[in-house]
């Protein structure tokens, strides 16, 4: 990416830059948001994410480098950056002894430019219509987080800022929330949201930066990220795996097969080699028992590509280090 600004870029982000004490928490970071894309910012615990959206809100300072959004710097601009954004960063915070419309006509009120009449609309995009009654204290986490995207919404931004919006919920929040980022995108909304989860990114973002310990891992297209994944791997279980392993190396040259630490064989190799190789074990009548995929492709880059170790990506914020 070429150090310079972006003309009509809804976010760019130019060589940032930011330091705690020794550390660098975000090291020379380039990020470009077009207009109508939803970009994903993806890394593991650490790897700088909020603290890059951080930046973009304006609540810390770059050491170095420079964000434009929508054109505009801090520098020049002050909190007019924002004019055009929402979002939040970690987890919305609402009065939970208020309602969520009552919360919802609060935000409106302190924010000129959020509309009361558009409460009904807002609710209604995120699925809260019929709970809006309901006080927020009793809410689940996940309609919290959508409560957030609805008070978001409010001011009809230009850009949607997400800080890991389905981290911490469970598996029917993390669909809907997943949902709801669809619907917003398809409405032609910009959002730039960060996530743990590569399954998140690949099926909602156009354009990702992997971040690792600050750095950009890798910058690009979904695309470009599934042309660099590895072969998927897959744990076969077999009533034989010496033979097993013998097919493999005797007759496929093409798939991989190792002892798996955990037991059984791991078989890597393309889609079309896999299907000949167990084909050719059924042939000699070695007994098939599993045969299931490690991790998926994209996942195994993600790992490559970073320090997560698989049990690190899928902690909910609760069990997060609270700074
Ligand atoms: N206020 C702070 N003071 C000192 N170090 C900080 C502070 N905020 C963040 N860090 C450090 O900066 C690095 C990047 O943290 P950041 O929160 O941006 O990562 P992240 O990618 O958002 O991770 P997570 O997914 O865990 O939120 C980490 O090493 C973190 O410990």
């Amino acid at each position: 990416m070429t150090k310079t600004a972006a003309v009509g870029a809804a976010v760019d982000v130019v060589g940032v830059t930011k330091m705690y004490g020794p550390l660098v928490a975000v090291d020379d970071v380039s990020v470009r948001v077009a207009p109508g894309e939803v970009y994903g910012i993806l890394g593991p615990n650490g790897a700088g994410k909020t603290t890059l959206l951080r930046m973009l809100f304006g609540l810390i300072r770059p050491d170095g480098g420079e964000i434009r959004v929508f054109g505009r710097t801090w520098d020049e601009a002050g909190v007019h950056t924002l004019d055009d954004v929402a979002g939040f960063i970690e987890s919305p915070k609402f009065y939970p002894y208020l309602t969520g419309r009552q919360n919802l006509e609060g935000l409106a009120l302190l924010d000129g430019s959020g509309l009361p009449e558009r409460i009904d609309e807002v609710l209604e995009v995120v699925d809260l219509t019929g709970r809006d009654g309901d006080k927020v204290g009793g809410y689940s986490y996940g309609m919290r987080q959508r409560l957030g995207v609805a008070a978001s919404l409010l001011r009809s931004p230009g850009l949607l800022v997400l800080d890991e919006p389905a981290n911490g919920l469970d598996p029917a929040g993390i669909r809907d929330m997943r949902a709801l980022v669809k619907r917003l995108a398809a409405s032609g909304l910009t959002v730039l949201l960060s996530s743990h989860h590569m399954d998140e990114v690949e099926e909602i973002c156009d354009n990702v930066t992997i971040m690792n310990r600050g750095t950009v891992a890798f910058h690009g297209t979904i695309d470009d990220l599934r042309a660099m994944a590895p072969d998927p791997g897959h744990v076969l279980r077999t009533g034989d795996d010496t033979q097993a392993m013998s097919i493999g190396r005797t007759r496929h040259p093409a798939v991989g097969v190792e002892h798996a630490p955990e037991g059984g064989l791991v078989a890597t190799g393309s889609e079309r080699d896999l299907a000949a190789y167990v084909a050719d074990l059924v042939r000699a009548e070695v007994p098939l028992l599993a045969f299931t995929p490690t991790r998926t492709p994209l996942d195994a880059l993600f790992f490559m590509l970073t320090d997560a170790r698989p049990d690190d990506v899928h902690l909910p914020r609760e069990k997060q280090v609270v700074r």
